[in-house]
């Protein structure tokens, strides 16, 4: 039965009408400072925290309810008779129902200009001791954190005078995965200028949505984000139309920004199953589009495509046309989105930063009993280095980098051809390079001669660059580095192609 609550409110949001049913109810109150205050304002009788502890709250707030009398009365096991003899022998009454919520430590860190002593001051340490003692004893005691269950718990001690156990239980959980996310905030917010890889992980994410399913139908699936505004991710995404985004949809946009950002100037990218299948940089979004689309106009169907610019009338118009699952870009005009208005499945999103590169970040892969963490792939050449006799042109070369940029992004063994900043062919994802490469050639539908190649690790084999050679491929852009490479420069020397190492491998598994 629930005779006693102790009430200390940081967000006081409906605190008042909870409290005041709780008196109606016949429970005593006991709180601290401001919502005490509050509640006596209200007409609801309250007894001051400092009365029952003998002891003011002092040091700004930092002890309030750090006492052994309210921690007793909390912790006491009700069942145990020793608890019980202890609790009289103290003088300790027992505490039935426990109402905190903590300092706003997320809200503090994420206003603009937050000094570290703010930040620390808003670390709550009193009602996380609180909620934990409420939660260990939840067999006994009902422990509230979220507004949200005052309803909820009202209504059940208007029932039976108390909460259920399997209230009680749930309750309890509530408040240790919250005050775990609280704590997880605050090592991220001192560690952020720290080494990431540290002896224990602790990550935390908040729920954006539930999905229908995830990547397949009879999977349960659901999207968390990282606290924080974080620009120029899709969670910055506001969705001006259509269905509600998919799993798959997320992955795959995810992979279109990514890849997205290797550019500044004016580019689009479609992406079929988180690989590139077209991509192309022009003089404005329209002509890039133009390009991008006629790379692999097969492929693009049900795709996602990310702009890096404003799309305008012109090219909804064209875009119109194709079955496309996404479009991101920063913005649509007017024209556009009236345009798009017609096609009422089709998603929007509109992503302002969409060129923000994000901090330092960590690049996670779930693997059977644990995870494996790196730190985001931002690098894109160590060194470039012309090996061959035969040197690219200035636009040979400004091709090679677009190239190896893409195939950075494609699933490894990855190869790109691509002329005039525009992907002629890719080859993802296949167990041997020269696969990828033949893939590549034998899915392209355009003519290759002239074009570049970019290959997302070393040619363990000349055979890549002969099969080049047969295509009229002029030019190379690859890490370098195998046993071989002789053998490749060698090659490429009598077939009059040129090849450029860039000292940095891209593998993507
Ligand atoms: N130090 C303590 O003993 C302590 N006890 C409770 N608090 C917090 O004080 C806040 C409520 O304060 P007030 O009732 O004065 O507005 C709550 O967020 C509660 O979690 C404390 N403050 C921080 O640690």
């Amino acid at each position: 039965m629930i005779k006693r609550a102790l009430i200390s409110v940081s967000d006081k949001t409906g605190i008042v009408d909870f409290a005041r049913d709780l008196a109606e109810l016949g429970i005593e109150i006991l709180s601290t400072g401001g919502t005490a205050k509050l509640l006596r304002d209200a007409g609801i009788k309250a007894i001051d925290v400092a009365d029952v502890t003998g002891f003011p709250e002092c040091l700004d707030g930092r002890v309030k309810t750090l006492h052994p009398v309210i921690h007793g009365g909390i912790l006491a096991i009700r069942d145990r008779e020793e608890h019980q003899k202890t609790l009289e022998e103290l003088k300790i009454t027992t505490i039935d129902l426990v109402v905190i919520n903590l300092y706003p430590f997320k809200e503090t860190i994420l206003k603009e200009g937050v000094t570290l002593e703010e930040a620390i001051e808003n670390i709550d340490i009193g009602g996380p001791t609180m909620l934990r003692s409420a939660a260990k004893n939840h067999k006994f005691v009902t422990v509230v954190t979220d507004p949200e269950d005052y309803k909820k718990v009202v209504e059940e001690i208007k029932v039976q005078a108390d909460t259920t156990l399997k209230t009680r239980y749930d309750l309890a959980l509530k408040v240790f995965q919250h005050t775990s996310h609280y704590d997880a905030l605050i090592a991220s917010y001192l560690g952020k200028d720290k080494d990431i890889l540290r002896e224990t992980l602790t990550l935390t994410y908040e729920k954006v949505q539930d999905l229908r399913y995830g990547e397949n139908p009879h999977q349960q699936a659901a999207f968390y984000r990282e606290v924080g505004p974080q620009r120029g991710t899709l969670v910055e995404g506001i969705q001006l139309q259509g269905k509600e985004l998919s799993f798959n949809n997320i992955n795959d946009a995810n992979g279109a920004l990514e890849l997205l950002k290797e550019f500044d100037e004016p580019t689009v990218v479609a992406i079929k199953h988180t690989n590139p299948c077209g991509v192309a940089s022009g003089i404005n979004i329209d002509e890039a589009y133009s390009k991008a689309f006629e790379a692999d106009p097969l492929s693009i169907f049900g795709g996602i495509v990310a702009s890096n610019d404003v799309i305008g009338e012109k090219t909804a118009e064209r875009m119109k046309d194709v079955f496309l699952e996404v479009i991101i870009a920063p913005d649509f005009t007017k024209e556009a989105l009236e345009i798009f208005s017609e096609k009422q499945n089709l998603r929007l999103i509109k992503l302002p930063h969409i060129k923000a590169r994000g901090e330092k970040a960590l690049d996670i892969k779930k693997v059977g009993g644990g995870i494996l963490v790196q730190d985001t792939n931002k690098a894109l050449i160590e060194e470039l280095k012309v090996v061959t006799e035969a040197k690219p042109t200035k636009s040979q070369l400004e091709d090679l980098i677009f190239a190896f940029k893409i195939v950075k992004h494609v699933k490894s063994n990855a190869i790109v051809l691509v002329k005039d900043k525009q992907t002629l062919a890719v080859g993802p994802g296949q167990t041997s390079r020269i696969w990828a490469l033949k893939n590549a050639i034998k899915n392209s539908q355009h003519i290759l001669r002239g074009s570049v190649l970019a290959s997302d690790a070393f040619f363990p084999f000349s055979d890549c660059v002969e099969e080049a050679a047969k295509e009229g491929i002029t030019t190379i852009i690859q890490p370098g580095g195998s046993l071989k490479d002789k053998e490749s420069i060698q090659a490429c020397n009598e077939k009059g192609i040129s090849m450029v190492f860039t000292g940095m491998r891209h593998f993507k598994h």
